[in-house]
């Protein structure tokens, strides 16, 4: 009902707020966008899930996330790929896999200090009652 559809809206909000954050870190250019296939053609022999900024805004606006952890989950795509895709001692993978941290540990830094645990308890209980 209406209610649910504010709650909704304000998670909307909030997780806008967040990604647009993290996309206007420079540490973060390499995961503002896809990874081009074209450019890196076995990118998806190692990532079977890709994800980027980008796609977890579009992601917000289609009304994917019914809750917080729901958007994590796939946020948390973001840095894991790039560890994935980036195992060497190669100077390059090294310094995406030191972006990829930096990446996962803001994430769960905002989402500490920014949520209101209650509000995400009511985004759950919208969620089962679906
Ligand atoms: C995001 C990611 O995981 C990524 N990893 C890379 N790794 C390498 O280039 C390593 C792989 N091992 C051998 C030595 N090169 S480049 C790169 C990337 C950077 C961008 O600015 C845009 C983009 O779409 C992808």
């Amino acid at each position: 009902e209406e209610q649910e559809e504010d709650v909704l809206r304000e998670l909307r909000l909030f997780l806008r707020n967040v990604t647009e954050r993290l996309a206007l870190d420079r540490r973060f250019k390499a995961f503002t966008k896809p990874v081009d296939i074209e450019e890196v053609p076995d990118y998806l022999m190692v990532v079977k899930r890709p994800m980027d900024l980008s796609t977890l805004l579009t992601n917000i606006d289609e009304q994917k996330y019914v809750t917080v952890g729901e958007f994590v989950s796939d946020a948390d795509l973001v840095w894991q790929n790039a560890l994935e895709y980036n195992p060497d001692s190669d100077p390059m993978d090294r310094h995406i896999r030191h972006r990829a941290c930096a990446l996962k540990d803001t994430v769960r830094a905002i989402i500490r200090d920014e949520l209101d645990e209650d509000f995400e308890r009511v985004c759950e209980d919208i969620k089962e009652s679906r």
